[in-house]
């Protein structure tokens, strides 16, 4: 079943789905690549910021964080009013508004979570408190999905980097086990390969998604983009596996409509315009 066709006179309600991350200036990743993809994969988009950043493709040069408390009276506000489909996590900053963003998901928000585990920008710049790490974990059962990438599932395990597929199959399925996520997509966009391969593991099946590594430097916002696409995909497909495909395909797309975009200097942002799907 999907919101479009459920009721009462709004046959017409696209999936509502809101983003909770920080702000990215030059529209690569983000609020901002969340709102162009839930636009693109026909969603209506919400969005609360967690910070501010000062960023470019070249990297992050100043972060302005938002009150916990202001972040939750975003959400609250908008919740009291608008029915959710489903919501995005992203860049959280520290641990207070990590803590705020459990509690509202314990009981507030009323639509499943794909959290995007935020640590390090492209650049290398920090981008959650190293000591907001432990409540990242609590944060983990709490979401319907997590996409955490090589870097990021380690810090979560207190592992090494998997260096191969085997590996992230292992801490997939660790992810599961011993952190309680209910269903990981652990990406592989930084390890090396023809194919950039990532793992799902829904507690059931490990599958691979799998699609051709794109030669470029734009990857700046990838990570957003596929969270983004799942959340949006989610309430118009039949399971979470189906969105996390489909994400994957909309994600490869972007990444091929970004070459010879010519924006910044430094790591590019990947491309939402309308023919991106079917180029995958
Ligand atoms: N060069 C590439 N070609 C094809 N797919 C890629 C490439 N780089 C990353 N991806 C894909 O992009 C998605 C995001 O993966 P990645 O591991 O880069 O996450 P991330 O580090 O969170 O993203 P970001 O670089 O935005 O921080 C995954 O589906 C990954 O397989
Ligand atoms: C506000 C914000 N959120 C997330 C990212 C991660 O994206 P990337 O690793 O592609 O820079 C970012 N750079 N900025």
């Amino acid at each position: 079943m999907t919101p479009t066709d459920t009721t009462d006179g709004a046959a017409t309600r696209p999936p509502v789905v809101l983003s909770i991350a920080g702000s990215d200036p030059s529209g690569g990743a983000g609020i901002q690549a969340d709102l162009k993809t839930f636009s693109a994969l026909g969603a209506y988009g919400c969005a609360a910021i967690t910070a501010l950043t000062a960023q470019s493709t070249r990297g992050v040069t100043g972060v302005h964080v938002v009150p916990p408390e202001f972040v939750t009276a975003q959400v609250r506000t908008l919740v009291d009013d608008v029915a959710l489909d489903s919501v995005k996590i992203g860049m959280l900053a520290d641990a207070a508004i990590v803590e705020a963003v459990g509690e509202l998901l314990g009981d507030r928000l009323g639509a499943p979570a794909v959290l995007d585990p935020v640590m390090v920008a492209t650049s290398g710049d920090r981008l959650l408190d190293e000591d907001a790490v432990a409540a990242m974990r609590e944060l983990v059962p709490r979401a319907a999905v997590i996409t955490p990438n090589l870097h990021e599932a380690a810090v979560l395990l207190g592992t090494e980097v998997a260096a191969d597929v085997a590996a992230m199959e292992r801490q997939a399925c660790q992810l599961v086990e011993r952190l309680g996520a209910r269903r990981v997509l652990l990406k592989g966009g930084h390890a090396t390969g023809e194919d950039a391969v990532d793992v799902w593991f829904d507690g059931d099946r490990v599958e691979l998604l799998r699609a051709p590594r794109v030669d470029t430097r734009n990857t700046h916002g990838t990570g957003c983009t596929l969270s983004s696409a799942v959340a949006a995909l989610f309430p118009q497909r039949a399971s979470w596996l189906e969105a996390a495909r489909d994400a994957k395909d909309y994600l490869t797309g972007a990444l091929r409509a970004a070459d010879g975009l010519g924006i910044g200097a430094g790591n590019g942002p990947v491309h939402h315009f309308h023919d991106v799907w079917g180029r995958a």
